[in-house]
């Protein structure tokens, strides 16, 4: 059978970051079997704030798995900017762990304060008890899980945390490579990465709490009590 596509020429984009072409790939990554191999897609993150109007909190996120471990993702944002740059709208962030992230400069939050952030439309009883468990100088409440692990990684806050379970592989698996190749950490609420491998179940049921690169995420976690952490079990 032979298959014919037309792809209209204004989708296609030949002016992007080569500088993924340039990096020397970690060598355990050299040679992957590609049945080890699980690509998470999230075509549209930030869903209900889209249709809200909230573009910037909009991502398309791609996450890639080897052997259940997230890898390699993708975090585009396809609105940023839209209301102070127009002509030059959106910008693509990507990371390989080991390597390092491309799209952004990676930042160390500010000393001395700790600005988290969370839901703005998923919020529940133990989402807040999470929160107020660790004290936070401000709460940074946004859409998307790919547009927080942004804020994360650029260091405008200093930890995502998420105590519910419904976010989903697909909103994860990205955000996690990306933010753990910036040099932060993503987990689960018992410390724990998620496995993204094929089998898996898609919601992340032990919620997330994911640091940025220089804060101490075991320290940080160590501050949420137990019984919140017994709300989520495996
Ligand atoms: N309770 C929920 N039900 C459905 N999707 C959820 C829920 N909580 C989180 N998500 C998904 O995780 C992402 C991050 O959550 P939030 O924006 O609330 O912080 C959301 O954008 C949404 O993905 P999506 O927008 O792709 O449906
Ligand atoms: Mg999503």
């Amino acid at each position: 059978m032979k298959l014919c596509f037309k792809v209209v020429q204004d989708w296609i984009v030949s002016e992007v970051d080569q500088s993924v072409l340039a990096l020397d790939c970690p060598p355990q990554y050299k040679e992957v079997n590609p049945q080890d191999v699980v690509v998470w897609v999230d075509p549209l993150d930030g869903t209900s704030e889209y249709t809200q109007g909230l573009l910037d909190h909009v991502t398309v996120l791609i996450g890639i798995a080897v052997q259940g471990r997230a890898v390699a993702g993708v975090i585009h944002q396809p609105y940023y900017g839209y209301k102070t740059a127009p002509d030059t709208l959106g910008r693509t962030i990507w990371g390989l762990v080991g390597s390092g992230i491309g799209g952004i400069q990676a930042q160390t939050p500010p000393k001395g304060e700790l600005i988290l952030t969370t839901t703005r439309s998923h919020n529940t009883a133990l989402v807040v008890e999470a929160l107020e468990a660790l004290k936070p100088s401000k709460i940074v409440r946004v859409g998307g899980a790919g547009h927080k692990a942004l804020l994360v990684i650029e260091g405008l806050c200093h930890a995502y945390v998420f105590a519910s379970n419904g976010c989903k592989k697909w909103d994860t698996c990205g955000p996690e490579a990306v933010l753990e190749a910036a040099g932060g950490v993503f987990t689960d609420l018992h410390g724990n990465h998620y496995s993204y491998g094929k089998d898996v179940a898609y919601p992340d049921a032990q919620g997330i709490f994911a640091t940025a690169k220089g804060v101490d995420h075991a320290e940080l976690l160590k501050k949420i009590p137990q019984a919140l952490k017994d709300a989520f079990p495996y």
